[in-house]
């Protein structure tokens, strides 16, 4: 099901951070959405999420506006990881991934077979089983931004929005948790990931959503957005931008640009 941003504005303190944001994003694909600091990455991912009321304009999925869904639908469909997300509770962790289940299940009713065996898996895409019985604020900031994404992979939502899944996790947490991201859009869900690693997102991201000052620069399938020139308007700096033996992009920055768009 697409998820379609029609005509975007948001406010936030009398600031106008977005503005006339039309983009569709299509299930299936890794959209990595890209922009320097304060282009308004996070909050297009939360009001892609309905967590903020847009000015103007609406967000669709299929063709249904989301702030009209039933909260639990919604929480059903659209899972949503914030960036430096905590845990209030100090409960175990596996008790923390159990939460993504929520909205499945009926008010005060005990997890399902199939809640159980979203949990497990969840747990094992993530690496976090060995970590099930640990109070969770006792975990490391990578351990514990493992089970966060855990949890919202267990709820298997229809897309998946992410913001800055790999802050925090060591080299080969960031190779893997991108690659289970990639397998839930191949499993034909949709997933949307705010990154600031141009090598990651050239290797991941099937379309990428460019964003500067709270406006689209561009947007369209990767190869075709991830240029030198557009990087260069965007960040201001010089990107090298290769193909792999795979066909896939490899995006190196190299230096700031001399002059920028
Ligand atoms: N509650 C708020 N009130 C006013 N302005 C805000 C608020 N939240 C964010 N902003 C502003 O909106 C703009 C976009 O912020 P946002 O966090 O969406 O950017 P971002 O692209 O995710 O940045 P970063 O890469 O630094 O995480 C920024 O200029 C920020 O200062």
């Amino acid at each position: 099901m697409e998820l379609t941003l029609d005509d975007l504005g948001v406010t936030l303190s009398r600031r106008r951070v977005l503005d006339g944001i039309s983009v569709i994003l299509r299930p299936g694909r890794v959209t990595a959405i890209l922009g320097p600091n304060g282009a308004g990455k996070s909050t297009l991912l939360r009001t892609a999420a309905a967590l903020i009321a847009p000015a103007t304009g609406t967000v669709r999925l299929g063709d249904r506006n989301v702030a009209t869904l039933d909260p639990r639908e919604r929480a059903r469909r659209i899972g949503y990881l914030p960036q430096n997300a905590g845990v209030h509770w100090n409960i175990a962790t596996s008790e923390v991934v159990a939460l993504g289940r929520l909205p499945h299940r009926a008010p005060f009713a005990a997890p399902g077979q199939h809640d159980l065996d979203a949990v497990t898996r969840a747990m094992a895409a993530t690496e976090t089983a060995h970590l099930a019985d640990r109070p969770v604020n006792e975990l490391s900031g990578g351990e514990r931004a493992r089970v966060l994404l855990a949890r919202v992979l267990a709820g298997e939502p229809d897309w998946l929005l992410a913001d800055e899944p790999l802050a925090g996790l060591d080299p080969r947490h960031q190779f893997d948790i991108l690659d289970r991201l990639q397998e839930v859009a191949r499993q034909g869900r949709g997933v949307a990931i705010v990154l600031h690693d141009l090598l990651h997102a050239g290797r991941v991201a099937d379309d990428v959503l460019l964003l500067k000052e709270g406006r689209v620069l561009t947007s369209g399938e990767a190869a075709a957005v991830m240029t030198p020139d557009n990087l260069r308007a965007a960040f201001g700096v010089e990107v090298s931008v290769q193909r792999n033996t795979g066909g896939g992009l490899v995006c190196t920055p190299i230096g700031r640009a001399l002059a920028t768009a």
